[in-house]
């Protein structure tokens, strides 16, 4: 499985702030044998979100492409908008998992309005701005990504078990 990564970050694109979330979750996927391939930092613009996010599924850049930031409920967060505006389908069960499973750590887990989704044969997973949240919600939905991106890609393999 090859990742890709896409801070949203208005501060980290002033250069305001130093992006640790970007590279909190490389590490994970590190841990996991799993290879970032691509990283990028942008403002949180809808437009560039959807084109950044069109282009890398297009491009066959990655099998998983995370988001991380803009997901919450400042006036700038549009991250799920610009997500949802290029997917082709939506995944609810990652938001839902998400949302529960950091309800968990921290009340504020439910202001994170964080999607996923499929364009093309890519998975698309939108996770909160913090490190801290960034990573929390990735493990969450971690058992079910490597069966939903072989699921994404065509694997004919019977699910039961
Ligand atoms: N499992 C968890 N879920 C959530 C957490 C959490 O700690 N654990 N935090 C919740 C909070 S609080 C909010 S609000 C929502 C939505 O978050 P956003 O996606 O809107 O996050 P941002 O506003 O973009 O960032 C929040 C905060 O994090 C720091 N930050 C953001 N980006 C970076 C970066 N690239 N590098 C370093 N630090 C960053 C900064 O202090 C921002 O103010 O999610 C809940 N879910
Ligand atoms: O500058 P940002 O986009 O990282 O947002 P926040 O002000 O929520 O940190």
């Amino acid at each position: 499985m090859r990742a890709a990564i896409l801070t949203l970050s208005d501060k980290g694109a002033r250069g305001e702030r130093t992006d640790a979330s970007g590279p909190a979750l490389e590490a994970f996927l590190k841990e996991r044998g799993v290879a970032t391939v691509k990283m990028d930092l942008i403002a949180d613009e809808a437009a560039l979100i959807s084109a950044t996010l069109a282009a890398w599924a297009d491009g066959n850049v990655a099998d998983l492409i995370l988001t991380t930031g803009g997901t919450g409920v400042s006036p700038r967060d549009v991250t799920p908008e610009a997500t949802e505006a290029i997917l082709d389908r939506v995944i609810p069960g990652f938001g839902e998992v998400m949302r529960a499973r950091s309800l968990q750590k921290t009340p504020h887990a439910m202001i994170s309005r964080a999607i996923a989704g499929i364009r093309g044969s890519a998975l698309i997973i939108n996770l909160p701005g913090s490190p801290k949240g960034a990573v929390e919600n990735l493990e969450a939905v971690w058992p079910a990504v490597p069966h939903a991106v072989a699921k994404i890609q065509g694997d004919p393999a019977d699910c039961a078990t």
